[in-house]
């Protein structure tokens, strides 16, 4: 197998406060994948692409970039990774050539304007160029981001919650967007607060929870292995209870009494639901449609983190 282009071992952060935000955090990413870190607000998300770019120094612990440490090869390391922060904090009177040039330019990178005229193009920058900052648009500006952090050809690029608070055409633009520079080799570690962002996007998936990584899992199989379907049954006439003699099968009375609702597991090799569905003909309960449905990741995340802060507070 290939070696990972990012590497991060026994990786802890405590801030000066005492806080620790950060508890031996180990992970691979591998080489050209969309990778999405996913955790609840505070979890320790933003601490750890901090340190992974060298904004924030680590505790205790190490991370390897493209064969790089960032601690002791920091500018090497360095070069190799792309941020796109959450906010924009350049000069608001630049204009928008004038920016990523000086971007590149920090990495120590030669001039090169085909390059940067083609980052441009590609995130439909390219007649902005010689607009100011300030002058763009929200989502504009976002755009900019990404093509700074792009400026000096990175292999890693980095997104801190992409596409917060950015319209549903923006959102479906980056993520093409983030689909053409995999395309092109470049790995993509992403967080965001959008589940379905990672749902549709990543290849793999972290949770990190109170500063603890709790899973690093591929999209497909987390879906599968943690997925229930449930199967809505909706009745001819409406039950006040759930009669006594179905009571031992995995079932919820839901719409007032007007559906109850199976739930399976998807990993199992029998659904159950033939039972089912003689049991209730058995006992005279008609249904007049049946509909199934899958849980979405964002159902899997919830109750991951849920029993990790059960876990924790027992
Ligand atoms: N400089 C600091 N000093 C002390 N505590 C900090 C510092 N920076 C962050 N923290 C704390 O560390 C924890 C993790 O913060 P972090 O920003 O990494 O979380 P996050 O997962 O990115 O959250 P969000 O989704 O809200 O951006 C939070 O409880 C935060 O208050």
């Amino acid at each position: 197998m290939q070696s990972p282009v990012i590497s991060i071992k026994n990786l802890s952060k405590t801030y000066k406060s005492g806080f620790r935000a950060l508890k031996n955090v180990n992970l691979d990413i591998r080489r050209g994948e969309i990778f999405a870190l996913l955790g609840p607000n505070g979890a320790g998300k933003t601490t750890l692409i901090s340190i992974v770019c060298g904004i924030v120094n680590a505790s205790e612990g190490s991370v390897v970039a493209d064969g790089h440490d960032i601690a002791a090869e920091y500018r090497a390391a360095r070069s190799k990774i792309g941020l796109v922060p959450q906010e924009l904090s350049t000069d608001a009177f630049e204009s928008v050539w004038a920016t990523v040039t000086f971007s590149r330019g920090l990495f120590g990178k030669p001039p090169n304007p085909a390059y940067l005229e083609k980052v441009l193009r590609d995130l439909s920058l390219w007649d902005k160029k010689d607009s100011k900052i300030m002058a763009l648009s929200g989502g504009m500006k976002r755009r900019v981001l990404i093509a700074k952090a792009l400026s000096h050809e990175p292999q890693i690029l980095f997104l801190d919650e992409p596409t917060a608070g950015v319209d549903v055409e923006l959102r479906h633009d980056m993520w093409e967007m983030v689909r053409k520079l995999r395309e092109s080799g470049v790995t993509i570690i992403l967080t965001t607060h959008y589940i379905e962002e990672a749902e549709e996007m990543a290849d793999r998936i972290g949770v990190i929870s109170k500063g603890e990584l709790i899973l690093v899992e591929d999209k497909r199989t987390l879906m599968r292995k943690l997925g229930k379907k449930q199967l809505t049954v909706t009745l001819r006439n409406p039950l006040d209870s759930m009669p006594e003699a179905i009571s031992d099968l995995p079932l919820e009375l839901a719409e007032n009494g007007h559906a109850l609702v199976y739930t399976f597991d998807t990993q199992q090799e029998e659904t159950g639901i033939a039972s089912l569905l003689k049991r209730l003909g058995d006992q005279g309960i008609d249904f007049k449609d049946l509909h199934s449905s899958e849980s979405s990741l964002e159902d899997i995340f919830v109750s991951l983190v849920r029993n990790n802060r059960e876990g924790a507070a027992a």
